[in-house]
């Protein structure tokens, strides 16, 4: 039993090891063995993504675009999917991957473009931010981005998925 006089131990918590319990083509499960703050070895069961590119600390971008049009209201642009994690259609943010050499800005106009047909202007970014920091460590950057509707090019905005 520690006694009132005794110097208190403090850790700095971190990793020990990872090991895959099991991977896949774009994400892998590890078990995380760590040192908690209280000097505890423990383990946590993580979901990585196996896509990460290197040279960047996010893996993916949300895109917060707003559509500006003379005599209308500005309008917020989302996207109607079907994600098979949730089994059903979800109504989010125009979002992505980025590709290799990409930045988060370049990914966001790219990743608008193909999923909304519309040509936006990147107006800021987000720092890195972890959405699940439970269960994963998948990052995203939020870009926020202003699209011209009066644009020609945003007059009939076509998806272009693959
Ligand atoms: N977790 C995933 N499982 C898959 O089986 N496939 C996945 C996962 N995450 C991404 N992808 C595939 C699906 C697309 O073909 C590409 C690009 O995805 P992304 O850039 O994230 O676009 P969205 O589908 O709009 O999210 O990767």
């Amino acid at each position: 039993m520690s006694k009132p006089e005794d110097p208190k131990v403090t850790t700095s918590p971190h990793i020990v090891k990872e090991e895959v319990m099991a991977a896949g083509k774009w994400v892998r499960l590890d078990k995380t063995t760590y040192v908690d703050p209280a000097g505890n070895t423990r383990t946590w069961e993580s979901v990585k993504r196996t896509t990460r590119r290197t040279n960047t600390d996010a893996d993916g971008v949300g895109i917060i675009a707003l559509l500006k049009r003379t005599l209308h209201k500005d309008c917020v642009v989302m996207v109607k999917q079907f994600r098979p994690p949730l089994g059903c259609c979800s109504l989010e943010f125009p979002a992505g991957l980025i590709d290799e050499g990409e930045t988060a800005e370049v990914a966001a106009l790219r990743e608008l473009k193909e999923e909304t047909g519309y040509k936006g202007e990147v107006v800021g970014v987000t720092p890195v931010t972890c959405l699940d920091p439970g269960l994963s460590n998948c990052t995203t950057q939020i870009v926020l981005v202003n699209i011209n509707g009066d644009d020609v090019e945003n007059i009939n905005p076509t998806q272009q998925l693959g």
